[in-house]
Protein backbone atom coordinates (compact mmCIF):
# COMPACT_ATOMS: atom_id res chain seq x y z
CA UNK A 1 0.00 0.00 0.00
CA UNK A 2 1.58 3.12 -0.74
CA UNK A 3 0.57 5.85 1.85
CA UNK A 4 2.32 8.79 0.00
CA UNK A 5 -0.24 11.01 -1.65
CA UNK A 6 0.02 10.71 -5.48
CA UNK A 7 0.78 14.62 -6.11
CA UNK A 8 3.67 14.81 -3.72
CA UNK A 9 6.06 17.22 -5.69
CA UNK A 10 9.23 15.80 -2.92
CA UNK A 11 9.86 12.47 -5.05
CA UNK A 12 10.11 14.48 -8.36
CA UNK A 13 13.40 15.70 -7.14
CA UNK A 14 16.77 13.14 -6.14
CA UNK A 15 16.32 14.66 -2.30
CA UNK A 16 12.74 13.71 -2.26
CA UNK A 17 13.12 10.10 -4.34
CA UNK A 18 15.72 9.34 -1.45
CA UNK A 19 12.91 10.20 1.60
CA UNK A 20 11.12 7.95 -0.27
CA UNK A 21 12.94 5.14 -0.21
CA UNK A 22 14.31 5.33 3.42
CA UNK A 23 9.68 5.69 4.74
CA UNK A 24 9.23 2.50 2.28
CA UNK A 25 12.51 0.65 3.91
CA UNK A 26 11.46 2.05 7.50
CA UNK A 27 7.88 0.44 6.81
CA UNK A 28 8.82 -2.69 5.62
CA UNK A 29 11.23 -3.24 9.15
CA UNK A 30 8.08 -2.75 11.00
CA UNK A 31 5.90 -5.00 9.39
CA UNK A 32 8.85 -7.30 9.48
CA UNK A 33 9.55 -7.14 12.72
CA UNK A 34 5.40 -7.19 13.96
CA UNK A 35 5.53 -10.37 11.89
CA UNK A 36 7.89 -12.85 13.41
CA UNK A 37 6.84 -11.19 17.16
CA UNK A 38 3.12 -12.90 15.58
CA UNK A 39 4.87 -15.58 14.48
CA UNK A 40 6.88 -16.06 17.88
CA UNK A 41 3.83 -16.07 19.72
CA UNK A 42 2.18 -18.58 17.66
CA UNK A 43 5.03 -21.22 18.06
CA UNK A 44 5.15 -20.77 21.72
CA UNK A 45 1.18 -21.74 21.99
CA UNK A 46 2.14 -24.66 19.51
CA UNK A 47 4.99 -26.13 21.17
CA UNK A 48 5.00 -25.14 24.69
CA UNK A 49 2.82 -27.43 26.99
CA UNK A 50 0.32 -25.16 29.01
CA UNK A 51 2.64 -25.83 32.14
CA UNK A 52 5.83 -24.39 30.83
CA UNK A 53 4.09 -21.74 29.38
CA UNK A 54 2.53 -20.98 33.11
CA UNK A 55 6.03 -21.23 34.85
CA UNK A 56 7.49 -18.74 32.65
CA UNK A 57 4.62 -16.02 33.00
CA UNK A 58 5.29 -16.72 36.73
CA UNK A 59 9.12 -16.27 36.47
CA UNK A 60 8.62 -13.00 33.98
CA UNK A 61 6.44 -11.55 36.97
CA UNK A 62 9.08 -12.84 40.19
CA UNK A 63 11.95 -10.76 37.73
CA UNK A 64 9.70 -7.90 37.32
CA UNK A 65 8.84 -8.07 40.65
CA UNK A 66 12.21 -8.28 42.12
CA UNK A 67 14.07 -5.95 40.04
CA UNK A 68 11.38 -3.12 38.81
CA UNK A 69 10.69 -0.66 40.95
CA UNK A 70 8.53 -0.87 44.22
CA UNK A 71 4.93 0.37 44.20
CA UNK A 72 5.17 3.39 46.62
CA UNK A 73 2.98 3.01 50.19
CA UNK A 74 0.52 5.70 50.64
CA UNK A 75 -0.63 6.97 53.29
CA UNK A 76 -3.66 8.67 54.42
CA UNK A 77 -4.69 11.74 56.70
CA UNK A 78 -8.22 12.49 57.24
CA UNK A 79 -9.16 16.03 58.10
CA UNK A 80 -12.73 15.85 59.68
CA UNK A 81 -14.74 19.27 59.46
CA UNK A 82 -16.53 18.53 62.90
CA UNK A 83 -14.82 16.54 65.57
CA UNK A 84 -17.98 14.88 66.62
CA UNK A 85 -16.98 13.78 70.72
CA UNK A 86 -13.14 14.34 70.17
CA UNK A 87 -13.44 18.03 71.33
CA UNK A 88 -13.44 19.05 74.50
CA UNK A 89 -16.16 17.99 76.93
CA UNK A 90 -17.13 15.10 74.35
CA UNK A 91 -19.46 17.64 72.37
CA UNK A 92 -18.97 18.48 68.69
CA UNK A 93 -16.29 20.43 67.96
CA UNK A 94 -15.21 22.74 64.57
CA UNK A 95 -11.65 21.03 63.44
CA UNK A 96 -9.29 24.37 63.23
CA UNK A 97 -7.10 22.43 60.40
CA UNK A 98 -10.10 22.04 58.46
CA UNK A 99 -10.79 25.69 58.33
CA UNK A 100 -7.14 26.08 57.83
CA UNK A 101 -6.91 23.62 55.28
CA UNK A 102 -9.79 25.15 53.10
CA UNK A 103 -8.43 28.27 53.32
CA UNK A 104 -4.85 27.10 52.04
CA UNK A 105 -6.33 25.09 49.36
CA UNK A 106 -8.31 28.13 47.98
CA UNK A 107 -4.78 29.81 47.03
CA UNK A 108 -4.16 26.37 45.40
CA UNK A 109 -7.56 25.52 43.27
CA UNK A 110 -6.75 26.48 39.70
CA UNK A 111 -10.77 27.20 38.45
CA UNK A 112 -9.69 26.55 34.79
CA UNK A 113 -8.89 22.61 35.33
CA UNK A 114 -11.61 21.96 37.97
CA UNK A 115 -15.03 20.90 35.94
CA UNK A 116 -16.76 21.79 39.64
CA UNK A 117 -16.33 23.86 41.94
CA UNK A 118 -18.09 25.43 45.69
CA UNK A 119 -18.02 29.02 45.87
CA UNK A 120 -19.34 30.63 48.86
CA UNK A 121 -19.35 34.05 50.02
CA UNK A 122 -19.87 35.02 53.43
CA UNK A 123 -20.38 37.93 56.07
CA UNK A 124 -17.71 37.66 58.92
CA UNK A 125 -18.74 39.22 62.29
CA UNK A 126 -15.70 41.22 63.45
CA UNK A 127 -15.48 41.64 67.40
CA UNK A 128 -16.79 45.13 68.15
CA UNK A 129 -20.14 44.51 65.99
CA UNK A 130 -18.56 45.71 62.33
CA UNK A 131 -18.95 43.15 59.73
CA UNK A 132 -16.73 41.71 56.50
CA UNK A 133 -17.11 39.79 53.57
CA UNK A 134 -15.31 37.49 52.82
CA UNK A 135 -15.31 34.60 49.37
CA UNK A 136 -13.74 31.42 49.51
CA UNK A 137 -13.39 28.89 46.46
CA UNK A 138 -13.15 25.02 47.49
CA UNK A 139 -13.30 21.94 45.75
CA UNK A 140 -16.64 20.17 45.37
CA UNK A 141 -17.27 16.74 47.02
CA UNK A 142 -15.16 14.39 45.15
CA UNK A 143 -12.84 16.74 43.91
CA UNK A 144 -8.88 16.74 43.76
CA UNK A 145 -5.88 18.95 43.69
CA UNK A 146 -2.28 18.87 44.02
CA UNK A 147 -0.21 20.89 46.50
CA UNK A 148 3.83 20.59 46.07
CA UNK A 149 5.60 21.88 49.31
CA UNK A 150 9.40 21.47 49.59
CA UNK A 151 9.45 18.97 46.73
CA UNK A 152 7.09 16.26 47.79
CA UNK A 153 3.44 16.29 45.94
CA UNK A 154 0.57 15.99 48.10
CA UNK A 155 -2.59 15.05 46.97
CA UNK A 156 -5.69 16.46 48.82
CA UNK A 157 -9.23 15.11 47.84
CA UNK A 158 -13.07 16.92 49.45
CA UNK A 159 -14.82 13.88 50.91
CA UNK A 160 -18.70 14.42 51.73
CA UNK A 161 -20.84 12.10 53.18
CA UNK A 162 -24.26 11.46 54.61
CA UNK A 163 -27.01 13.85 54.96
CA UNK A 164 -28.89 12.60 52.12
CA UNK A 165 -32.00 11.83 54.17
CA UNK A 166 -32.25 15.54 54.87
CA UNK A 167 -32.13 15.27 58.52
CA UNK A 168 -28.91 14.46 59.62
CA UNK A 169 -25.86 16.73 58.64
CA UNK A 170 -23.45 15.54 55.76
CA UNK A 171 -20.18 14.98 57.24
CA UNK A 172 -17.36 17.02 55.36
CA UNK A 173 -13.51 16.03 54.99
CA UNK A 174 -10.28 16.67 53.47
CA UNK A 175 -8.27 13.81 52.50
CA UNK A 176 -4.36 14.20 52.41
CA UNK A 177 -2.66 11.88 51.08
CA UNK A 178 1.50 11.22 50.05
CA UNK A 179 4.15 8.72 50.15
CA UNK A 180 4.49 6.81 53.21
CA UNK A 181 8.15 8.20 53.49
CA UNK A 182 7.20 11.46 53.84
CA UNK A 183 4.76 11.29 57.13
CA UNK A 184 7.33 13.11 59.45
CA UNK A 185 7.25 15.87 56.86
CA UNK A 186 3.75 15.87 56.59
CA UNK A 187 2.86 15.86 60.64
CA UNK A 188 6.41 18.23 61.62
CA UNK A 189 6.41 20.49 58.67
CA UNK A 190 3.41 20.50 56.48
CA UNK A 191 0.76 20.93 58.34
CA UNK A 192 2.46 23.66 60.82
CA UNK A 193 3.19 25.29 57.04
CA UNK A 194 -0.68 25.05 56.30
CA UNK A 195 -1.94 26.51 59.65
CA UNK A 196 0.99 29.47 59.73
CA UNK A 197 -0.08 30.44 55.97
CA UNK A 198 -4.20 29.97 56.64
CA UNK A 199 -3.49 32.82 59.66
CA UNK A 200 -1.19 35.14 57.45
CA UNK A 201 -4.28 34.67 55.04
CA UNK A 202 -6.80 35.56 57.82
CA UNK A 203 -4.63 38.70 58.89
CA UNK A 204 -4.84 39.75 55.02
CA UNK A 205 -8.79 40.03 54.44
CA UNK A 206 -9.64 41.19 57.94
CA UNK A 207 -10.63 44.44 58.93
CA UNK A 208 -7.98 46.11 60.45
CA UNK A 209 -8.80 48.17 63.49
CA UNK A 210 -7.21 50.44 66.11
CA UNK A 211 -7.20 49.80 69.85
CA UNK A 212 -7.36 53.28 72.17
CA UNK A 213 -6.68 52.13 76.15
CA UNK A 214 -9.01 53.33 78.85
CA UNK A 215 -7.41 53.17 82.01
CA UNK A 216 -6.73 49.54 81.68
CA UNK A 217 -8.26 48.03 78.67
CA UNK A 218 -8.17 48.21 74.81
CA UNK A 219 -11.34 49.84 73.38
CA UNK A 220 -11.25 49.04 69.10
CA UNK A 221 -12.53 50.70 66.58
CA UNK A 222 -12.18 49.61 62.47
CA UNK A 223 -9.36 51.05 61.37
CA UNK A 224 -9.57 52.82 57.62
CA UNK A 225 -6.75 55.02 57.21
CA UNK A 226 -6.17 55.23 53.36
CA UNK A 227 -2.47 55.95 53.63
CA UNK A 228 -0.13 53.16 52.56
CA UNK A 229 3.41 52.91 51.07
CA UNK A 230 2.55 54.18 47.68
CA UNK A 231 0.02 57.35 48.87
CA UNK A 232 3.22 57.87 51.56
CA UNK A 233 5.12 61.31 50.12
CA UNK A 234 8.37 60.91 51.85
CA UNK A 235 12.07 60.35 50.42
CA UNK A 236 12.11 57.32 48.36
CA UNK A 237 15.21 55.73 49.40
CA UNK A 238 14.16 55.86 53.10
CA UNK A 239 10.58 54.63 52.27
CA UNK A 240 11.73 51.46 50.88
CA UNK A 241 14.27 50.90 53.77
CA UNK A 242 11.96 51.02 56.11
CA UNK A 243 9.73 48.19 54.26
CA UNK A 244 12.79 46.42 53.83
CA UNK A 245 13.52 46.33 57.39
CA UNK A 246 9.65 45.61 57.97
CA UNK A 247 10.23 42.64 55.85
CA UNK A 248 13.58 41.74 56.90
CA UNK A 249 11.80 41.76 60.26
CA UNK A 250 8.91 39.36 59.56
CA UNK A 251 11.38 36.63 58.42
CA UNK A 252 13.55 36.67 61.04
CA UNK A 253 11.66 34.61 63.97
CA UNK A 254 14.25 31.95 64.62
CA UNK A 255 16.95 34.42 64.26
CA UNK A 256 15.46 36.15 67.17
CA UNK A 257 14.68 33.11 69.43
CA UNK A 258 18.12 31.69 68.85
CA UNK A 259 20.13 35.29 70.12
CA UNK A 260 17.29 35.13 72.81
CA UNK A 261 15.95 38.87 72.14
CA UNK A 262 11.71 39.81 72.13
CA UNK A 263 11.10 39.19 68.90
CA UNK A 264 9.92 43.01 68.28
CA UNK A 265 11.23 45.78 65.91
CA UNK A 266 10.99 49.37 66.99
CA UNK A 267 10.67 52.56 65.26
CA UNK A 268 11.41 56.36 66.28
CA UNK A 269 9.22 58.60 63.75
CA UNK A 270 10.52 62.50 63.91
CA UNK A 271 10.19 65.63 61.85
CA UNK A 272 7.86 68.88 62.71
CA UNK A 273 4.35 68.51 62.63
CA UNK A 274 1.91 67.49 59.12
CA UNK A 275 4.82 66.03 57.67
CA UNK A 276 3.59 62.59 57.78
CA UNK A 277 4.48 60.76 60.97
CA UNK A 278 0.48 59.38 62.04
CA UNK A 279 0.38 58.34 58.41
CA UNK A 280 3.96 56.27 58.12
CA UNK A 281 2.55 54.21 61.15
CA UNK A 282 -0.81 53.47 59.20
CA UNK A 283 0.83 52.61 56.15
CA UNK A 284 3.21 50.44 58.41
CA UNK A 285 -0.39 48.77 59.63
CA UNK A 286 -1.77 48.43 56.36
CA UNK A 287 1.17 46.88 54.99
CA UNK A 288 1.99 44.26 57.59
CA UNK A 289 -2.07 43.69 58.33
CA UNK A 290 -1.26 44.39 61.99
CA UNK A 291 -3.61 46.25 63.80
CA UNK A 292 -2.77 49.24 65.47
CA UNK A 293 -2.47 49.81 69.79
CA UNK A 294 -2.35 53.98 70.29
CA UNK A 295 -1.18 53.98 74.49
CA UNK A 296 -1.97 56.77 76.15
CA UNK A 297 0.19 56.71 78.55
CA UNK A 298 -1.99 59.71 80.76
CA UNK A 299 -4.32 57.35 81.21
CA UNK A 300 -1.72 54.61 82.42
CA UNK A 301 -1.40 55.11 86.17
CA UNK A 302 0.86 52.09 87.67
CA UNK A 303 2.95 49.28 86.56
CA UNK A 304 0.36 46.49 86.19
CA UNK A 305 -1.82 48.41 84.46
CA UNK A 306 0.84 48.63 81.95
CA UNK A 307 1.42 45.56 81.92
CA UNK A 308 -2.13 44.24 81.62
CA UNK A 309 -2.74 46.25 78.65
CA UNK A 310 0.38 45.07 77.30
CA UNK A 311 -0.49 41.34 77.91
CA UNK A 312 -4.27 42.37 75.82
CA UNK A 313 -2.32 42.93 73.00
CA UNK A 314 -2.05 39.89 70.48
CA UNK A 315 0.64 39.09 68.05
CA UNK A 316 1.27 40.68 64.81
CA UNK A 317 0.28 44.66 66.30
CA UNK A 318 1.24 47.70 66.46
CA UNK A 319 2.10 49.52 69.93
CA UNK A 320 2.14 53.18 69.00
CA UNK A 321 3.16 55.70 71.70
CA UNK A 322 2.45 59.26 69.81
CA UNK A 323 4.40 62.33 70.58
CA UNK A 324 6.76 61.00 73.90
CA UNK A 325 8.38 64.56 73.92
CA UNK A 326 4.94 65.15 75.61
CA UNK A 327 4.27 61.96 77.97
CA UNK A 328 7.33 61.58 79.91
CA UNK A 329 9.30 64.53 81.91
CA UNK A 330 12.09 64.58 79.83
CA UNK A 331 13.27 67.70 81.25
CA UNK A 332 13.53 66.44 84.79
CA UNK A 333 14.98 62.57 83.37
CA UNK A 334 17.44 64.42 81.90
CA UNK A 335 18.76 66.57 84.59
CA UNK A 336 19.09 63.15 85.87
CA UNK A 337 20.73 61.67 83.87
CA UNK A 338 23.50 64.82 83.87
CA UNK A 339 23.48 64.28 87.48
CA UNK A 340 24.36 60.94 87.14
CA UNK A 341 27.14 61.69 84.45
CA UNK A 342 28.56 64.43 86.74
CA UNK A 343 28.68 61.79 89.48
CA UNK A 344 30.11 59.34 86.88
CA UNK A 345 27.89 56.98 87.86
CA UNK A 346 24.82 55.02 85.81
CA UNK A 347 22.91 54.77 89.30
CA UNK A 348 20.03 56.61 90.68
CA UNK A 349 18.41 56.66 94.19
CA UNK A 350 14.68 55.09 94.26
CA UNK A 351 11.97 56.42 97.50
CA UNK A 352 13.96 54.29 99.67
CA UNK A 353 17.24 55.71 99.27
CA UNK A 354 18.30 52.38 97.75
CA UNK A 355 20.87 52.76 94.85
CA UNK A 356 19.71 51.41 91.06
CA UNK A 357 20.84 50.98 87.80
CA UNK A 358 18.45 52.92 85.20
CA UNK A 359 18.36 50.43 83.07
CA UNK A 360 16.85 47.74 85.88
CA UNK A 361 13.99 50.38 86.37
CA UNK A 362 11.36 48.06 84.40
CA UNK A 363 11.97 45.09 86.60
CA UNK A 364 11.38 47.20 89.33
CA UNK A 365 8.56 48.93 88.66
CA UNK A 366 9.47 52.34 86.91
CA UNK A 367 5.61 53.96 88.36
CA UNK A 368 6.41 54.62 91.88
CA UNK A 369 3.07 55.18 93.33
CA UNK A 370 0.98 57.86 90.85
CA UNK A 371 4.29 60.04 90.39
CA UNK A 372 4.33 60.35 87.16
CA UNK A 373 7.95 62.03 87.29
CA UNK A 374 9.23 58.90 87.77
CA UNK A 375 8.22 57.42 84.83
CA UNK A 376 11.01 56.94 82.46
CA UNK A 377 11.13 55.81 78.59
CA UNK A 378 14.24 53.01 79.80
CA UNK A 379 11.88 51.86 82.28
CA UNK A 380 8.82 51.31 79.90
CA UNK A 381 11.18 49.71 77.24
CA UNK A 382 12.51 47.59 80.14
CA UNK A 383 8.73 46.43 80.88
CA UNK A 384 8.05 45.95 77.06
CA UNK A 385 11.07 43.68 76.34
CA UNK A 386 10.44 41.94 79.66
CA UNK A 387 7.05 40.76 78.95
CA UNK A 388 7.45 40.56 74.94
CA UNK A 389 10.45 37.95 75.51
CA UNK A 390 8.79 35.54 76.87
CA UNK A 391 6.02 35.39 74.37
CA UNK A 392 8.04 34.53 71.27
CA UNK A 393 5.63 36.63 68.97
CA UNK A 394 6.61 39.62 66.46
CA UNK A 395 5.23 42.80 67.86
CA UNK A 396 6.36 46.51 66.63
CA UNK A 397 6.74 49.76 68.61
CA UNK A 398 6.87 53.20 67.07
CA UNK A 399 7.18 56.21 69.06
CA UNK A 400 6.74 59.24 67.16
CA UNK A 401 7.84 63.14 68.38
CA UNK A 402 8.13 66.46 67.21
CA UNK A 403 11.25 67.25 69.01
CA UNK A 404 13.51 64.14 68.69
CA UNK A 405 16.14 66.47 70.71
CA UNK A 406 14.05 66.63 74.09
CA UNK A 407 14.24 62.88 74.58
CA UNK A 408 16.09 60.73 76.76
CA UNK A 409 19.13 59.83 75.80
CA UNK A 410 18.53 56.25 76.77
CA UNK A 411 15.69 56.13 74.07
CA UNK A 412 18.49 57.24 71.24
CA UNK A 413 21.21 54.62 72.75
CA UNK A 414 21.92 51.91 69.69
CA UNK A 415 19.18 49.33 70.44
CA UNK A 416 16.94 51.06 71.96
CA UNK A 417 14.76 52.18 68.69
CA UNK A 418 16.08 50.64 65.72
CA UNK A 419 15.00 52.29 63.36
CA UNK A 420 15.05 56.28 63.39
CA UNK A 421 12.98 57.75 60.88
CA UNK A 422 13.03 61.43 59.68
CA UNK A 423 10.05 62.70 58.51
CA UNK A 424 10.84 66.04 56.69
CA UNK A 425 9.51 68.89 54.73
CA UNK A 426 8.03 68.79 51.45
CA UNK A 427 10.77 67.52 48.24
CA UNK A 428 10.66 67.24 45.29
CA UNK A 429 9.39 62.96 44.88
CA UNK A 430 7.39 64.25 47.86
CA UNK A 431 5.35 66.54 46.17
CA UNK A 432 5.39 64.54 43.07
CA UNK A 433 3.61 61.56 44.82
CA UNK A 434 1.01 63.59 46.11
CA UNK A 435 0.17 65.38 42.78
CA UNK A 436 -0.26 61.65 41.22
CA UNK A 437 -2.46 60.91 44.60
CA UNK A 438 -4.55 63.67 44.79
CA UNK A 439 -5.05 64.50 40.84
CA UNK A 440 -3.62 61.27 39.22
CA UNK A 441 -0.88 64.14 37.80
CA UNK A 442 2.61 62.69 36.44
CA UNK A 443 3.32 65.87 34.38
CA UNK A 444 2.86 69.55 34.33
CA UNK A 445 3.78 72.53 32.58
CA UNK A 446 3.98 73.70 36.28
CA UNK A 447 5.93 71.45 37.74
CA UNK A 448 9.68 72.94 36.88
CA UNK A 449 8.44 76.54 38.82
CA UNK A 450 7.20 74.28 41.78
CA UNK A 451 9.97 72.03 42.16
CA UNK A 452 12.58 75.10 42.44
CA UNK A 453 9.94 76.68 45.03
CA UNK A 454 10.15 73.13 46.87
CA UNK A 455 13.69 73.22 46.86
CA UNK A 456 14.15 76.86 48.52
CA UNK A 457 10.99 77.28 50.71
CA UNK A 458 9.96 74.99 53.62
CA UNK A 459 6.86 73.66 53.19
CA UNK A 460 5.07 70.27 54.97
CA UNK A 461 3.20 67.25 52.98
CA UNK A 462 0.34 68.57 55.10
CA UNK A 463 0.30 71.74 53.77
CA UNK A 464 0.92 70.69 50.07
CA UNK A 465 -2.25 68.21 50.61
CA UNK A 466 -4.72 71.28 51.43
CA UNK A 467 -3.38 73.18 48.50
CA UNK A 468 -3.48 70.60 46.24
CA UNK A 469 -7.16 69.23 47.29
CA UNK A 470 -8.46 73.34 47.45
CA UNK A 471 -9.89 72.61 43.55
CA UNK A 472 -10.50 69.41 41.39
CA UNK A 473 -9.17 71.40 38.36
CA UNK A 474 -5.35 70.96 38.38
CA UNK A 475 -4.67 74.02 37.00
CA UNK A 476 -6.16 75.83 39.72
CA UNK A 477 -4.81 73.73 42.65
CA UNK A 478 -1.29 73.89 41.05
CA UNK A 479 -1.88 77.59 40.85
CA UNK A 480 -3.26 77.74 44.38
CA UNK A 481 -0.15 75.91 45.96
CA UNK A 482 2.46 78.85 43.92
CA UNK A 483 0.79 81.35 45.65
CA UNK A 484 0.92 79.83 48.42
CA UNK A 485 4.59 78.61 48.77
CA UNK A 486 5.59 82.32 47.44
CA UNK A 487 3.85 83.72 50.29
CA UNK A 488 5.64 81.30 52.76
CA UNK A 489 8.83 82.26 51.24
CA UNK A 490 8.08 85.97 51.77
CA UNK A 491 7.15 85.55 55.33
CA UNK A 492 10.18 83.76 55.91
CA UNK A 493 12.06 86.32 54.40
CA UNK A 494 10.51 88.96 55.97
CA UNK A 495 11.22 87.93 59.71
CA UNK A 496 14.64 86.78 58.14
CA UNK A 497 15.41 90.94 57.27
CA UNK A 498 13.55 91.80 60.48
CA UNK A 499 16.34 89.68 62.39
CA UNK A 500 19.03 91.54 60.76
CA UNK A 501 17.34 95.10 61.46
CA UNK A 502 16.51 93.97 64.67
N1 LIG B 1 4.21 62.39 54.03
C1 LIG B 1 2.90 62.47 53.75
N2 LIG B 1 2.39 61.76 52.73
C2 LIG B 1 1.10 61.84 52.42
N3 LIG B 1 0.22 62.63 53.08
C3 LIG B 1 0.68 63.37 54.09
C4 LIG B 1 2.04 63.31 54.48
N4 LIG B 1 2.23 64.14 55.51
C5 LIG B 1 1.04 64.68 55.78
N5 LIG B 1 0.11 64.22 54.94
C6 LIG B 1 -1.31 64.63 54.94
O1 LIG B 1 -1.49 65.48 56.05
C7 LIG B 1 -2.34 64.91 57.04
C8 LIG B 1 -1.70 65.05 58.41
O2 LIG B 1 -0.47 64.35 58.45
P1 LIG B 1 0.00 63.41 59.66
O3 LIG B 1 -1.00 63.49 60.76
O4 LIG B 1 0.36 62.10 59.14
O5 LIG B 1 1.31 64.20 60.09
P2 LIG B 1 2.12 64.08 61.45
O6 LIG B 1 3.56 64.26 61.06
O7 LIG B 1 1.76 62.86 62.15
O8 LIG B 1 1.60 65.34 62.24
P3 LIG B 1 1.66 65.60 63.85
O9 LIG B 1 3.09 65.64 64.23
O10 LIG B 1 1.00 66.93 63.97
O11 LIG B 1 0.90 64.51 64.48
C9 LIG B 1 -2.47 63.45 56.64
O12 LIG B 1 -3.75 62.95 56.94
C10 LIG B 1 -2.24 63.47 55.15
O13 LIG B 1 -3.45 63.78 54.48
Amino acid sequence: MDFLPKTSTMASSPEGAAVVDAYKKALATAATVSAYAMLARGMARELLPDELRAAVRWAAAFVRSRYSAPEKQRHTIVIRRVLGGLGLGGGYNENDLFDAALTYLATKINPQSMSRLCLARTRMKEPGGSASWSTLLSMENGGSTTDTFQGVEFRWTSIESGGDDGKSRAHESLELSFDAEHTETVLHKYVPFIMSAAEDLRLRDRALKIFLNESSSWRGINHHHPATFDTLAMDPAMKQSVMDDLDRFLKRKEYYRRIGKAWKRGYLLYGPPGTGKSSLVAAMANYLRFNLYDLDLSSVYDNSCLQRLLMDMPNKSILVIEDIDCSFDTMSREKDGKLRQAAGTDTDTDEDGDEYDHDDVGARGYFQGRERHKMTLSGLLNVIDGLWSTTGEERVIVFTTNYKDRLDRALLRPGRMDMHVYMGHCGWEAFRTLARNYHLLDDHALFPEIQELLAAVEVTPAEVSEMLLRSEDVDVALRVLMEFIKARRSKTNDKHNDGITN
